[in-house]
């Protein structure tokens, strides 16, 4: 089994797509392999202070060996540069998500840096993104992306936006599979590397965050690749 190391960007065609969740598996299959892990929750929107964000819920899941570290919350659930702007609090922009990354990477093996909805969210004022904070710090992409109708489009989106930055794509992971997947999600599947140009680096069933966390941490290899730490790997789906 192959692993992951370094710093990670996970980011994804959207929000609510299951970064939170393929981050604490990505978390769980370095721990089993023995790694340090940190993950960053860059900044949190629409959770209030004191209030479990997804910091907590890597640390749920993935278990308390996992370092987990949040630089800003705003209360509002918007874009991070909208939600700062109106609570009137400092922007977190992409040299910040950057230096918080390095600091972490000093001290863990791993560092997964999860940013906020999708790739080109806006962190700041001038306009920057996750994707500037994963060029800051050369930093490979995992893109979380849902598994049916529509994700074909939305993730060769943003695999076009990772290329035109320069940015290497660590693969893409379907963030919440159903157990019995329906007809264009079986053929998405089938197509998925030719249509959207990302390598399929694995897929999360449906239920994996209502499993108990030892069995999550049990399971987390059998959703993920071997380049990303477990041994997944796509059966026919009969697409
Ligand atoms: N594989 C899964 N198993 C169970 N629940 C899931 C799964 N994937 C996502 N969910 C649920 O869907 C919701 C959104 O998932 P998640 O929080 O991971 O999204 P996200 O992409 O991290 O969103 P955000 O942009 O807010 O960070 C959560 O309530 C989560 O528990
Ligand atoms: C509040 C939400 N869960 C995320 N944290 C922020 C998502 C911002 C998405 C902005 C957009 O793409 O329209
Ligand atoms: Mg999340």
């Amino acid at each position: 089994m192959s692993g992951t190391e370094g710093v990670l960007v996970v980011s994804g065609t959207g929000t609510e797509i299951g970064k939170t969740v393929a981050t604490a598996a990505l978390a769980a299959c370095a721990v089993r392999d023995g790694r340090s892990v940190a993950v960053l929750k860059a900044v949190q929107t629409g959770v209030a202070q004191g209030e479990p964000g997804d910091a907590a819920e890597v640390a749920r899941l993935a278990g308390p060996r996992v370092t987990v570290a949040e630089i800003a919350r705003y209360p509002e659930p918007l874009a991070p540069a909208t939600a700062a702007r109106r609570a009137g609090l400092p922007y977190v922009g992409p040299a910040d998500i950057a230096e918080a990354a390095e600091k972490l990477a000093a001290a863990h093996d791993l560092v997964l840096v999860e940013g906020a909805g999708g790739l080109l969210v806006r962190f700041d004022a001038a306009g920057g993104t996750v994707a500037d904070a994963a060029r800051a710090l050369a930093a490979p992409v995992v893109v979380v992306a849902a598994p049916g109708l529509g994700t074909l489009n939305a993730t060769a989106l943003t695999a076009e936006a990772l290329g035109a930055r320069g940015l290497t794509c660590a693969g893409a992971v379907v963030g919440s599979l159903p157990a019995t997947p329906d007809l264009a999600t079986r053929c998405n599947l089938a197509e998925w590397q030719e249509a959207t140009g990302l390598p399929l680096a694995g897929a999360l069933p449906e239920r994996a965050a209502a499993l108990p966390p030892a069995r999550f941490r049990a399971s987390a290899p059998e959703w993920l690749a071997p380049e990303l730490g477990g041994v997944w790997r796509l059966a026919d789906p009969g697409g």
